[in-house]
């Protein structure tokens, strides 16, 4: 059997309304997925789609990145979306880089920004 996909979502402080108002646009794609994410983006993602199965890990600055840097690492993330802010200093940001290189080093598709994130899920419904 199959198991169902798991997809990491994160956003940066700037880009929580636009990860809120995906996770709404998005949200029967998402509901056919296991979602993890850092802990601040999952409780918007959780208000905007109460239903969709999210387990809330740890705030980013406070580890959540490098949480979801070990589940990429152990292959149980199958996508990434992280909406990140280029314009905000980031006392984490070495957390943050580990995780983008980890989701490199294995390979897993990786949305930055909003449009690369709708045209994957574009290409997956086609
Ligand atoms: O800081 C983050 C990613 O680097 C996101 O963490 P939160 O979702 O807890 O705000």
């Amino acid at each position: 059997m199959s198991r169902r996909k798991c997809i990491a979502l994160i956003a940066h402080d700037e880009k929580k309304d636009d990860m809120a108002a995906f996770a709404a646009e998005n949200e029967a794609f998402l509901a056919e997925a296991r979602i993890v994410a850092t802990g601040t983006t999952g409780g918007r993602v959780l208000e905007a789609c109460p239903g969709l199965d999210v387990t809330r890990l740890k705030s980013g600055p406070l580890g959540g990145d490098q949480q979801i840097g070990a589940l990429i690492a152990t292959g149980e993330v199958d996508l990434l979306i992280f909406f990140v802010d280029p314009l905000t200093p980031m006392p984490h940001d070495v957390d943050v880089k580990a995780l983008m290189r980890l989701a490199i080093v294995y390979d897993i598709p990786m949305a930055l920004n909003r449009a690369t994130a709708e045209s994957l899920l574009d290409f997956a419904g086609d």
